[in-house]
């Protein structure tokens, strides 16, 4: 299968600071991820080294077997590409600023652009300067999605989005991901993130923290559980199994947090007539926050 996205030793310094530290990354198609990270961490320095506006240092980063940086012509209408700070000219209409690009991509079915801006509730009649700063962002949208690229590049893509349009968004992200084509996003908010990508790359400080799948961030989240039992086993029981803290007693019912699977615990107690289990949502969050801070050292890790 195409690799659609390869990095090797990615490195973008500006002067004496290092925005990008040797970036290792392999994004297959047909998967949507999340690049996250905290502000000044690099995001925005490797989405615009993939999107070949910018040369990097050293290493190297291939889009669907082209250089980024130096092969963008081949790359152009395979890649849709939304800056995170998306300005256009403001004295054009959305319409004659989209068939401009229209015309930079050979052509686009203008069908798919009036569906799109039907869809996100957006007037291409009116002057892009007159537009608020989330209906100028849909603009920045439509022109990524509008040829209907194999590759979207996206930066903060839901920055100025009220709620109902981010879901119309995800949904679109999805029906792209569920359509082959393949979706790096950057955001610094997982929760933004989570409801939508398969693989979640999180950088720090320039260095690749992690790349694991949403799922197994899941898994390895922190969760809160309420045991409840006719008969309470002893504390030191329950502290005794491995990932188990925070525990407190109230009654009948034991409160604890599980790091990672909840099924050593289960079996722990298991000889104590359990009579209610309630378990609260993994916090997500805290085991991002960890990557975030830096209790996670990083890696050089390389998604599949
Ligand atoms: N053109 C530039 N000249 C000098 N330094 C830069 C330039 N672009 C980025 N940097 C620096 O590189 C580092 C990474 O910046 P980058 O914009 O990639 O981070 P980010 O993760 O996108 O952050 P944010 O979430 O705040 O947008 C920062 O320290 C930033 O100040």
């Amino acid at each position: 299968m195409e690799t659609v996205i390869k990095t090797r030793g990615l490195t973008k310094r500006f002067g004496r600071r290092t925005a990008l530290d040797r970036l290792d990354l392999d994004v297959p198609p047909g998967v949507i991820v999340g690049y996250l990270g905290p502000n000044g961490a690099g995001k925005t320095t490797t989405i615009r080294l993939l999107a070949g506006l910018i040369r990097p240092t050293a290493g190297s980063a291939m889009v669907f077997g082209f250089d980024a940086a130096d092969q963008y012509d081949a790359l152009q209408r395979r890649i849709g590409y939304l800056p995170g700070d998306f300005v256009a000219y403001p004295d054009l209409t959305g319409t004659q600023y989209l068939n401009y690009f229209a015309h930079l991509y050979g052509g686009v079915d203008r069908n798919r652009i009036e569906l799109l801006a039907k869809r996100f509730d957006l007037d291409l009649g009116v002057r892009i300067g007159a537009l608020s700063r989330g209906n100028r962002q849909k603009v920045g949208i439509v022109q990524a999605f509008m040829h209907d690229p194999d590759l979207l590049i996206l930066d903060e893509p839901t920055s100025g989005l009220d709620p109902l349009m981010q879901r119309e968004f995800r949904a679109l992200l999805r029906e792209t991901r569920d359509a082959g084509r393949t979706v790096f996003l950057s955001s610094h908010m997982l929760s933004e993130v989570e409801a939508v990508a398969d693989t979640v790359a999180i950088l720090r400080a320039g260095r690749l923290v992690t790349v694991q799948s949403v799922q197994a961030l899941k898994d390895r989240a922190r969760r809160r559980l309420d045991l409840t039992f006719a008969d309470v086993p002893p504390a030191a029981r329950i502290h005794a199994v491995p990932g188990v803290q925070d525990v407190s007693v109230d009654g009948h019912t034991v409160r604890v947090t599980v790091t990672g699977s909840t099924a050593e615990l289960l079996k722990a107690v298991a000889p104590y007539d359990v009579t209610n289990v309630l378990s609260h949502e993994a916090d997500l969050e805290a085991a991002f926050l960890d990557y975030y801070d830096g209790q996670e050292e990083p890696c050089s890790a390389t998604s599949s």
